[in-house]
């Protein structure tokens, strides 16, 4: 899987100038070989020329003859030559072993992740097929863009279609007939109204002159467009019902939905209800939350720290800390409860920079816990590659440890190690709690050493566009800014999960990020964060 960080992609570029070079020198070896092959053809006066009379005309048999034994088999030797295909052959082995050439999976993630770009940001279909990543409010139109052909606007289409988001299926879908190569327009339009079932109108391009050999066919399209739209109008029926149920009704309905997809299985019933219930998946706030978390990282919500007197930033010394009398430390609160706050300047760039290179070699694709069996899977709601560093791997990884100790006044002991995670173009991690639920089994949770109670996020990038950290339930985005770090409380002092810490990581619109997570546990603070005289706080 290449498709989830900035470094593998780079390797990408320079497999594609080894693969270019060598299917260059391929086609070179076959063109001057089938120049050979026509001009030995040409000269073959046996093969090349002749007619009926050949029969009675003693040289012009003997031609006849020769070209049919001699001069083939000698043609037939040259055709069968295969020298110039091993080569090549050769060569893409070569390269297959020493790097990785992307494979389906590949393919769906890049596609996906365009999608979800398109979704977050507003981008626009038609805008992207042209070659421009949003208008001039979110993106700089990339200079060097590409038209995308019918192929890949039907594989843009297909694949949101596969992972069942049937309106931006229909977007590519039309997109990729207004695309089809004008010779054959009139037969498509008469085909259009026939095929659509709702009997929307497809506008199909006359004038634009895309250069496009397509693969995929007109009548393709058409199929998989009727499909979408259909299943579309379903849903959209579905979700009307499911509007105007009561909360009795629809707990009922749940019920019935967790045993039907469990085929009466009783232990299954009970987590696919869990599931459908956690996941939201039929609940009007759902629709809410996501179009708050996407305008959030689209930085339009503003928050209300400018309203706020109780949000202010200041300069401290942690208590005297002799490391920050001199240099104090400069520290910005973002929301009083739970307390988010962001601390400036707090890792430099050549830390930075020795942090990455040790991480570097070993990010692999991020895991998360699953909620039922709480083991560690590969997941569509976190798209980015981690790497975990230990204090033993160099002086640098400890001294940062030590450094979180100190800004957050809370113990080391028991924190995770430093994880270090890569986010690539669409890269992102869905709105997510850091601490385990009640109930939740997940590998970072011991009997020891208690939750998470803490979180120290170091962003060790700027991010071009996109890929802000926000926290739907509070109305808030962090912007990641290279040597900050944002700090909050998972739980709150009596030791309950705060849910007003959901957040989330914003797709990268344009460029890489770089962030470290630190994860402090609960054993150690009995004395640094105390419980409160309130129950519930
Ligand atoms: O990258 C971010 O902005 C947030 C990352 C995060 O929430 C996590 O890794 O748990
Ligand atoms: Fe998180």
């Amino acid at each position: 899987e290449v498709f989830t960080s900035q470094s593998d992609l780079e390797s990408l570029i320079y497999l594609r100038r080894e693969v270019k070079s060598a299917i260059d020198e391929y086609i070179q070896k076959e063109e001057s070989r089938l120049e050979y092959l026509k001009e030995r053809l040409k000269s073959s006066r046996g093969l090349s020329s002749g007619d009926e009379s050949d029969a009675t005309n003693p040289i012009n048999a003997f031609l006849l003859v020769k070209g049919l034994s001699l001069d083939l088999a000698e043609i037939v030797a040259v055709t069968g030559d295969r020298d110039s295909f091993k080569e090549f052959a050769r060569r893409m082995e070569e390269l297959n072993e020493a790097t990785t050439f992307p494979d389906n999976e590949d393919i769906s993630g890049a596609a996906l992740g365009l999608i979800r770009l398109q979704d977050t940001y507003q981008l626009d279909t038609k805008s992207i097929a042209n070659g421009a990543l949003g208008d001039s409010c979110c993106a700089p139109e990339l200079s060097d863009f590409r038209l995308l052909p019918v192929d890949d606007c039907f594989e843009l289409g297909r694949q949101s279609y596969l992972s069942k988001d049937y309106d931006y299926a229909i977007q590519w879908f039309t997109e990729a007939l207004f695309r089809y190569p004008s010779t054959e327009v009139e037969d498509s339009i008469a085909n259009v109204s026939m095929l659509l079932p709702h009997g929307e109108e497809v506008l199909i391009s006359t004038d634009l002159e895309f250069e496009s050999s397509s693969k995929v066919s007109k009548s393709k399209i058409l199929d998989y467009l009727s499909w979408a739209k259909d299943i579309k109008k379903t849903l959209e029926i579905g979700k009307d019902f499911l509007a105007k149920l009561t909360g009795l009704e629809m707990d009922a309905f749940v019920d019935q939905v967790a045993r039907a997809v469990s085929g009466g299985d009783q232990e299954e019933t009970k987590q696919k209800r869990v599931a459908l219930k956690s996941n939201n998946l039929f609940f009007k706030d759902r629709d809410t939350l996501e179009a708050r978390y996407k305008s959030l990282c689209r930085g339009e919500t503003k928050s209300n720290s400018s309203i706020n007197p109780m949000l202010k930033c200041y300069f401290s010394s942690r208590g005297n800390n002799p490391y920050y009398l001199i240099g104090p430390i400069k520290e910005e609160i973002l929301n009083l409860s739970p307390l988010i706050k962001i601390f400036r300047n707090i890792i430099h760039d050549e830390e930075i920079e020795k942090i990455k290179e040790l991480a570097k070699p070993r990010l692999e694709t991020a895991m998360v816990v699953n909620v039922f069996t709480g083991s560690n899977e590969k997941s569509q709601t976190r798209v980015s590659k981690t790497a975990w560093l230990v204090d033993e791997d160099d002086p640098i990884v400890s001294k940062i440890n030590q450094r979180v100790g100190f800004v957050t006044g809370l113990s080391m002991e028991t924190a995770e190690l430093l994880q270090i995670a890569n986010y690539g173009i669409g890269g992102m991690y869905l709105p997510h709690y850091d601490y385990a639920q009640p109930g939740q089994t997940a590998s970072f949770v011991t009997n020891t050493d208690g939750n998470r109670i803490a979180t120290l996020l170091f962003y060790m990038s700027d991010v071009e566009k996109g890929g802000a950290t926000v926290f739907p339930k509070l109305n808030l985005s962090v912007w990641p800014e290279k040597g900050s770090a944002a700090f909050w409380y998972n739980l709150k002092k009596n030791g309950d999960g705060d849910s007003g810490t959901q957040h989330a990581a914003c797709p990268v619109l344009l460029g890489t990020k770089f962030v470290s997570n630190k994860w402090i546990h609960e054993r150690g603070q009995e004395f640094r964060r105390r419980c409160s005289l309130k129950p519930n706080e």
